[in-house]
């Protein structure tokens, strides 16, 4: 008979008790990555360490670059709407990433993001720790490694997190060493993001309002992304290979590079632009698109200089996680005889979303699940 400590130590479940009890060390600290770096560690524990990462640690094709599309007068001139729309297709079907420029949310506005970002990250640890939780139901978070005990390794970075949509928090509900910049900055990219589903509309050749009206701009969860320096970067990670669970993600990024995107099986380096916010597309686009377009596989890599900090913004239809009625499939104008879909109908985004949370980020899609 195989009882539940046989099979565990057929798996080698003496290390598997050992990770477990790691890691809840490290969760019980209540301080991350961040506070490991502080306390001085020259050697990273056993927990980051990414076997699969050795592997292909060192590829990056510089002959390839991701297309940077410039929004001037996107809502003006009807003849430079039409090239962007282009721009934009060509982008979503081939790498499901973009760089886009002109964007009309000022560059100050970014870099204080970013700098609200590293407030929250560098504030005294019992300051910061009032907010680590693993309660992902709450409106404001801290914690590290939202999938800590599904993943087979734990990524180098600590995330603030904070649901700015459909319903805005309160000011008081958020820390204050942020407060300001982030209801500023949802302000910004809520009107971009609007702009952006109206042009990926017209991309797929639907009415400019499509998207909007399938509610995809409704929900916007932000993660601000701390990556301290690492003394082995060559052995982790500070985020592992994933799709994004959400329609499209707008990503500002600081100077550290670090960002890879897998196109056509080799990784690209997403430069970072002074002023540029890298877009795209999530699993729901490729999804409700009948894969048209392409959430793709993208990675950071761990360095041992630091920190790096980024802020995403995944945008996606909330559904209560009790509504199990509803189905959602491939957009029905964009099935045709050649065209059939490729995807089943499901309640989603909700059966969807709960599968991803599950399953962690462990480098394969959540979609093969309702590929039909
Ligand atoms: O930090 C980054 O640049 C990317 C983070 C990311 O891919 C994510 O949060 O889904
Ligand atoms: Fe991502």
């Amino acid at each position: 008979m195989v009882t539940a400590s046989t099979k565990e130590a057929q798996e080698g479940g003496e290390s598997s008790y050992d990770r477990k009890s790691e890691l809840k060390a490290f969760d019980d600290s209540n301080l991350g990555v961040k506070g490991l770096v502080d306390a001085g560690i020259t050697k990273i524990p056993r927990i980051f360490i990414n076997e699969q990462n050795k592997l292909d640690m060192s590829s990056n094709n510089p002959h390839l670059s991701v297309p940077i599309i410039d929004l001037e007068s996107f809502d003006k001139d009807a003849v430079v709407r039409a090239e962007i729309i282009n721009q934009i297709r060509d982008a979503c079907k081939k790498w499901g990433f973009f760089l886009v420029i002109n964007h009309e949310i000022p560059e100050s506005v970014l870099s204080e993001m970013i700098d609200g970002i590293r407030r929250f990250h560098e504030q005294d640890g019992e300051a910061k720790k009032e907010w680590y939780t693993r309660d992902y139901s709450r409106k404001v978070t801290y914690s590290s490694n939202f999938d800590l005990y599904q993943a087979s390794s734990t990524n180098w970075r600590d995330t603030f997190a904070c649901t700015l949509a459909p319903d805005p928090p309160q000011p008081e509900q958020l820390p204050a060493v942020c407060r300001d910049i982030l209801m500023e900055y949802l302000k910004h990219v809520r009107r971009l993001g609007f702009s952006l589903f109206e042009l990926l509309s017209e991309a797929l050749g639907l009415h400019p309002n499509h998207l909007k009206n399938m509610e995809c701009a409704e929900g916007i969860l932000l993660l601000g992304h701390y990556y301290p320096a690492c003394p082995e970067p060559e052995l982790t990670l500070g985020t592992s290979s994933h799709t994004d669970a959400d329609f499209i993600t707008i990503l500002i990024q600081d100077q550290m590079g670090g960002l890879q995107v897998l196109h056509e099986d080799q990784w690209v380096n997403i430069p970072p632009i002074s002023g540029a916010l890298v877009i795209n597309v999530g699993d729901l686009l490729q999804f409700v698109s009948n894969g048209n377009f392409k959430s793709s596989e993208h990675r950071v890599l761990a360095k041992n200089v630091g920190p790096r900090i980024s802020v995403a913004c995944f945008f996606r239809k909330i559904i209560p996680v009790e509504n199990t009625t509803r189905l959602y499939g491939p957009i029905k104008e964009l099935l045709s005889e050649d065209n059939p879909p490729i995807y089943r109908q499901e309640n989603f985004p909700n059966e969807y979303l709960m599968h991803y949370d599950s399953k962690g980020l462990d480098g394969t899609s959540s979609l093969l699940r309702f590929k039909l």
